[in-house]
């Protein structure tokens, strides 16, 4: 294999392991970190990344509250729940776990979080902060792509960075951090097109679709660093990314896996970001 494995889960555990140490000296003084959960419905997937992100918060010592709600629950008594944790001084972060039932507006529900509170980067304050490279809250995703670089001390000034997928949670945001740390930036999309015009110019290529094996080796550069934000299921019912892994770990620099790879990251990002929340709260007072 040509590339060189970026291991997001083992990267993860090590910010992990750092962080119970800021964790019991804040506890020392008072102070406990707090995140509320809040789950709609049953979808067997969302209940099974709440899960893991309640693991995450015992394991390092952040309290944590996992408010359910059914399929049927209206948008008026969302908004009351999202209000009464917003005034509650014992939690720092508020999570609502996406994608939500059709009756309920999700930007309406984004937007009642207090952006201090604003732990998923998702509000329209934190995001034109990121626009405009003031501090506030960063979405987890792309967040965590950034730490891993930084794991990898790999520098992005003047690089030529390529995202294909413009949502709101990975690509756009991605795109604004990489051009924060001044990076040229491509952003591709499901119109772009030859899509492998743009990818094969990239130094870092980071396939944000949910699309299995968007990108194949004759799609990158020899040496790129790709990033797999893809999370598929596949016809063996098999858990992969948007890169079709085998061949292009062959030709890049630097890779990640599916799984092991974004999605520990975008879970410690979410620990990181509670930390931060309830380190700029308890300064307020
Ligand atoms: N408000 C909100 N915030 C989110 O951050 C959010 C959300 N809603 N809705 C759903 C997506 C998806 N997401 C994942 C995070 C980690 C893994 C993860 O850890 N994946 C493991 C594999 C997990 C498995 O095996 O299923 C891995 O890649 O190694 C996956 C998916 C966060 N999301």
């Amino acid at each position: 294999m040509g590339a060189q494995l970026i291991d997001g889960k083992a990267i993860a555990a090590a910010k992990r392991q750092a962080m119970k140490t800021r964790i019991e000296s804040m506890k020392a003084q008072g102070f406990v970190p707090g995140l509320a959960v809040i789950l709609v419905g049953e979808n067997p997937a969302s209940m099974s990344y709440v899960k893991g992100k309640i693991r995450d918060c015992k394991e390092v010592g952040i309290y944590s509250e996992l408010i359910r709600f059914p399929e049927t629950v209206t948008e008026e008594r969302l908004l009351a729940e999202i209000d009464k944790l917003n005034e509650d001084k014992t939690i720092h972060g508020i999570l609502v776990q996406l994608p939500l039932p059709s009756q309920i507006s999700e930007q309406k529900v984004i937007q009642a979080i207090r952006p201090e509170k604003d732990v998923d980067g998702f509000h329209p304050i934190n995001v034109g902060r990121l626009v405009t490279k003031q501090e506030g809250f960063v979405s987890c995703t792309p967040a965590g792509i950034i730490e891993m670089l930084k794991a990898i001390d790999v520098p992005v000034a003047g690089k030529h960075v390529v995202v294909v997928g413009r949502s709101n949670i990975v690509g756009k945001p991605a795109s604004l951090l990489f051009l924060n740390l001044d990076a040229t930036v491509t952003i591709c999309h499901s119109k772009t097109k030859p899509l492998s015009k743009y990818t094969q110019q990239a130094d870092i290529l980071v396939a944000a679709v949910g699309r299995e094996a968007l990108i194949h080796a004759e799609d990158i550069k020899p040496g790129a660093i790709v990033i797999d934000v893809g999370m598929n299921r596949n016809a063996a019912g098999k858990l992969v990314g948007d890169v079709a892994f085998e061949e292009v770990k062959e030709k890049a620099g630097f890779i990640t896996p599916v799984p092991g790879g974004v999605g520990p990251m975008t879970r410690v990002m979410l620990l990181e970001n509670t930390l931060l929340a309830a380190d700029r709260q308890n300064k307020k007072g």
